[in-house]
Parts: structure tokens; sequence; C-alpha cells
């Protein structure tokens, strides 16, 4: 199963070109969508799950052109939208029965699959409650079971880990772990920690283009001595940062660990080159194409 998407922009008026010349090819797994506020990763799964069309480009499903038959999509795909609303007097079993009438999915399995799905989320002992009484987190795990009702073979979640304490972002893990070995799943955060336990793959994005995609062991060789470390003293912090890239303090007694970005030929004296991370190669990246 494969997503090959080529050249494909989205203008949504004269000023805003969202997306542009963006080509990828999104296989089997889980590919993680890591970009800035307005990266345009929320575009670019819209046009996947046919919810919006592109000005220019294409997109291909198993060599099916899905903006000319969005339907050979739409039958196998699971979308979780960023700003996904709830009907609050419905409890979720009504919830989940409603969509699965929307989407088609029926027949006596239904119950079952409920079940399931709302076992999987965490949401059995809430089950017969309305949604609007539901806290944040919980309405971003109904909005994941609605997602997977149809036993879809693509994936989309905007932003699924919003809300979500420690624990249900790790149910969430294990829940789409299972999912990838069969389906094309694509995540977006802008949560490099999310990204970095859940997904296989990684696309960075921003500013409507593609930056890089690969395995995050690959992605983080590209920052690869670029980053250092620095102990400085406290009144030297601000100085510092208008002459380096920090991305991260911690203070150590009485002075205060800095990491940044520089290359060796211009980093400060007394700094050590330290091992890069994925938030460091994604800041690294980002600041590049800035
Ligand atoms: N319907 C629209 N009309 C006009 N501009 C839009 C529309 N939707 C999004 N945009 C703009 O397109 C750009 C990309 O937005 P998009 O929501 O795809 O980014 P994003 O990477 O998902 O950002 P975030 O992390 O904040 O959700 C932003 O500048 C946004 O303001």
């Amino acid at each position: 199963m494969a997503l090959e998407i080529t050249n494909l922009s989205k203008q949504y008026n004269a000023q805003k070109t969202a997306l542009s010349n963006y080509s990828i090819t999104i296989n089997k797994g889980i590919l993680g969508l890591l970009g800035p506020n307005g990266a345009g990763k929320s575009t670019l799964m819209k046009l996947i799950a046919t919810i919006s069309k592109p000005t220019q480009g294409s997109l291909f499903l198993d060599g099916t052109d899905i903006v000319q038959h969005p339907d050979a999509i739409r039958r196998v795909l699971g979308y979780l939208p960023q700003d996904f609303g709830v009907y609050p007097n419905l409890n979720a079993y009504e919830f989940l029965e409603y969509i699965a009438a929307m989407k088609g999915v029926g027949g006596p399995g239904l119950r079952k699959r409920i079940d399931v799905l709302l076992e999987g989320v965490n949401l059995t002992a809430d089950a017969k409650r309305p949604i609007g009484t539901y806290s944040g987190g919980m309405k971003q795990r109904i909005g994941i079971a609605q997602a997977l009702l149809n036993d879809p073979k693509v994936l989309i979640f905007d932003e699924p880990t919003v809300g979500l304490d420690p624990e249900e972002r790790m149910r969430f893990r294990q829940l789409i772990a299972d999912l990838a070995q069969d389906c094309i799943i694509i995540l977006s955060s802008h949560i490099v920690s999310d990204i970095e336990t859940i997904a296989d793959e990684v696309a960075i994005m921003q500013g409507g283009k593609l930056i890089t995609k690969g395995y995050q062991q690959d992605i983080i060789k590209q920052a690869d001595g670029q980053i250092f470390e620095i102990f400085l003293e406290n009144n030297n912090l601000t100085e510092f940062k208008n002459r380096y890239k920090v991305i991260d303090t911690a203070r150590q007694n009485d002075r205060i660990k800095t990491r940044y970005i520089s290359n060796d030929a211009h980093a400060a004296p007394s700094s050590a080159p330290v091992k890069a991370t994925l938030e460091d190669a994604y800041l690294f990246l980002t600041q590049n194409n800035a």
C-alpha cells in the first residue's frame, strides 16, 4: 500500500499558499509530520482525506487518483481532524453508532467492535455518560475511536495526543503500533518527543514545504556535529542567545548548562560537541530553512 503525492500545492487565497510543490511517498507504517504552527500539516492531511481539493498536483493511492476518485480513499480512511467536534448529548456508544451509520459500517459485529474500541481507548467505564461531560482528553480518545471504526487502511490523526496524559499517550502508541503492520498511519504534532516515540519515519515541514523525510536516525544524522553544550555564568546567557540558537538550558549549581546550535568553526570556546537528538535535528533543520 502506498500513497504517492506529487507537486502538491494548496493556495487558499491570493495571499496564502499553505502547501507548495510538495512531493512525498508514504508507505505502510507510522509517518510523523513535524512542523511549526502554520507549516501546512493540517492542510496536507485534509488533502489526503479528500476534504479539500489541491490547487495543483496529484495524490495517488495504490495507483488510483484520489482527487478524481475520492471514494477510493474514503472507503478505507480513518480521520481525526484537529478540531474534532462531538455531540454533547450522545453517550460514547450512541456517538460511535452514529458515526458507524455515516461510514456505512454495520452488521452484527458492530456492537462488539465498539466495545473493543472503547476498551482500546480506555473509555469503557464512561461509555454511558453524555460526551458533553467528558474532559478534553476523553473527547480526544473518543475521536481516536471513531477514526478506527471502519477498520481503516489509511489513518490520519491531526494532533492526536493533544490533551492526553502520559498514560493515555502510551495507550495510544500501543493501539496504533498494532495497526501499523497493515496500514498507512500519518500523524502530526509539534511536540517532537511524541513523534519520537510513536513514528517510524518523520517528515519535517515548514512554510508549506517538505524539508526532509526519513527514518529518525537518518534525520538525526543531518544535525551531527552541529550541536554543542557550554556552561555559562548566569549573566552571560542573554548575550549568548544573541549569538547562537539556544535549544535548551538547565541550571546546574550556579551555572547554566546551555545546549545550542553551531558548527565546529564557530562554536564558542569551552564548548563540547554533543550527540544530536531528533529535537536538535528538527530545530537545526527548521532554522536552516527559515
Ligand atoms: N481555510 C483557510 N483559509 C486561509 N488560510 C488558511 C486556511 N487554513 C489554513 N490556512 C493557513 O495556511 C497555513 C497552513 O495552515 P495549516 O493549518 O495547514 O498548518 P499546520 O502546520 O497544521 O499548523 P498548526 O500546527 O498550527 O495546526 C497557515 O498560515 C494558515 O493560517
